[in-house]
C-alpha cells in the first residue's frame, strides 16, 4: 500500500509523528509538503494529495492541518475524493468500511499523537464493505456529476 501524505504548517508536527508510524510499519509513503512550519495555505497540500490519490499511484491519503477541517473541505472539492475528517477510531474505521473514504484528515490542534496513530491505523487496516454502502457512495458520485462536467 502506498500512502500520500500532506499538511500545512498547523499539521506539520503531527505529520512527522504519522510518518514515523508509517516507516515503523514498513508502509510506503510520499510527503507532498509542507516541509517546515512556516505559515502556508492548506488548500495547496489538500490539492496535491487529492491529485496523487486520484492518479491511482497512491491508494489512500492522509492530510493534517490545525483542525483537519479546512484541509478536508479543500480535498473534497476534487471530484472522486472522499475525505473524512476524523477525531476518533470508530469514525476512522467507518470512513473506510461505509464511506469508502480515500483520504482522512486530522487536526494537530485537536488530536494528540497517540490517538492520531490509532486513527491512522484503524483507517489503513479497514476495508470498504460494499453492498448497501456501495449504493450510497454511488449516489455521492451522482451528485458530483451534476456539478462537475
Ligand atoms: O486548521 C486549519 C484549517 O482548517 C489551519 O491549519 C489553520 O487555520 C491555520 O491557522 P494559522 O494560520 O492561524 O496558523
Amino acid at each position: 500500500m502506498k500512502i500520500a501524505i500532506g499538511s500545512d504548517h498547523g499539521g506539520y508536527n503531527l505529520k512527522q509523528v504519522i510518518m514515523e508510524f508509517l516507516r515503523d510499519r514498513g508502509i510506503e509513503y510520499k510527503d507532498f509538503g509542507t516541509y517546515d512550519t512556516n505559515s502556508c495555505d492548506y488548500p495547496d497540500y489538500a490539492h496535491a494529495v487529492a491529485e496523487a490519490v486520484l492518479s491511482g499511484e497512491y491508494e489512500k491519503g492522509i492530510l493534517v492541518c490545525g483542525t483537519g477541517i479546512g484541509i478536508s473541505i479543500a480535498a473534497n472539492k476534487v471530484p472522486g475524493i472522499r475525505a473524512a475528517h476524523v477525531t476518533d477510531t470508530f469514525s476512522a474505521k467507518a470512513a473506510a468500511q461505509h464511506n469508502n473514504a480515500n483520504i482522512i484528515a486530522l487536526g494537530e490542534r485537536i488530536t494528540g499523537p497517540g490517538l492520531a496513530i490509532e486513527i491512522v491505523d484503524a483507517f489503513l487496516s479497514s476495508e470498504f464493505e460494499g453492498g448497501r454502502h456501495e449504493r450510497r457512495v454511488n449516489k455521492i458520485t451522482e451528485i458530483e456529476k451534476k456539478y462537475y462536467k
